[in-house]
């Protein structure tokens, strides 16, 4: 899949902005961000259900809104929100959908991969969000589809149907599977991606894999902690070692970074024991991608 430069105005927003995006076979790539930041557009333009209004998409091959027909029984759809006919059983719709499949996959044996064989029989309307939102899955992957559009597809899962999840889509990945989820869960992007694209109000913040995005050479080592806000970084700055820098990255929040070694830390505990306050959350390590969304934007991913 390949897009470039799409945008998309709705109802008076610039949802998505001049947005590149490409997705090969056998890849996870993910677009993270806050609520509102345009995964939804983006990924509904590129299933074919919205045209843009700048910018061209390619997915498989085909563009998605003009040859829809042809590509829609080459790809799985798990759409936001799910939805299905409200008395209709789990086991049932998945049949129902498996019988309109050239290849499908097993019912059965989907059901139990995504652990929903005990509420084979039960109506979609009782199931529970997570069960419905497992059940939207197998729909999506029971045509064997070459591509895959998952939106926000552990939305509302416990951390045991969260593990399936993910489990499924490694499994899609190594079978070759080119896979485009959303999510605004740091942890499902480092955990699932090869790729992510960091998003919001629309636009493209960053992008990379998650290593390229949290590491970088240039960025050595950080140290994070919270305490007070407004305390004086003049006399820190003046007992660190050469190379380091240190901030107040948002109210509250301190970042150093540089060469930080033991005596680094120590000098931050005793500076913060000078100001009669305690260096809460003491962090050292890589950025994780909510930083890189924090440094990006000031503001926290969940926001
Ligand atoms: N049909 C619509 N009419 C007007 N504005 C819309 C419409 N759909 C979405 N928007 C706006 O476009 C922007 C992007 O929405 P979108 O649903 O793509 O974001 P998102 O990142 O998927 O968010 P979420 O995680 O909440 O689903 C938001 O500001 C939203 O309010």
């Amino acid at each position: 899949m390949r897009a470039r430069g799409l945008s998309k105005r709705l109802g008076g927003n610039l949802a998505v902005a001049d947005v590149d995006l490409s997705l090969d076979r056998g890849e996870v790539l993910a677009l993270l961000g806050p609520n509102g930041a345009g995964k939804t557009t983006t990924v509904e333009i590129c299933e074919g259900f919205l045209r843009p209004d700048d910018g061209r998409v390619r997915v498989l091959g085909t563009d998605p809104f003009t040859q829809g027909n042809r590509l829609r029984p080459r790809i799985g759809v798990m759409p936001q929100g799910g939805g299905a006919y409200p008395g209709v059983r789990a086991g049932e719709m998945l049949r129902l959908l498996a019988s309109c499949c050239a290849t499908p996959l097993d019912p059965e044996w989907l059901l139990a991969t995504l652990g929903l064989s005990e509420v084979r029989s039960t109506p979609y309307k009782r199931l529970s969000g997570g069960q419905q939102q497992r059940l939207s899955l197998a729909c999506a992957l029971v045509g064997r589809p070459e591509l895959v559009f998952l939106d926000e597809p552990t939305a509302g899962m416990d951390a045991h149907a969260r593990n399936l999840v993910w489990e499924l889509i490694t499994a899609l990945r190594s079978d070759g599977v080119g896979v485009l989820l959303t999510t605004h869960l740091m942890e499902e992007a480092e955990t699932l991606a090869d790729r992510v694209v960091i998003v919001d109000h629309g636009r493209v913040l960053a992008a990379g894999s998650p290593t390229e995005l949290t590491s970088g050479e240039e960025r050595g080592r950080e140290l994070r902690f919270t305490s007070r806000p407004g305390l004086d970084l003049e006399l820190l700055l003046a007992a660190l070692p050469e190379g380091c820098s240190a901030w107040e990255s948002r109210p509250g929040h301190y970042l150093l970074r540089g060469d930080i070694d033991p005596q680094t830390i120590s000098t931050v505990t005793a500076w913060c024991a000078r100001h009669g306050v305690l260096a809460d959350e003491l962090r050292l390590g890589r950025r994780t991608l909510e930083d890189v969304f924090l440094d990006l934007t000031g503001r926290e991913l969940r926001s």
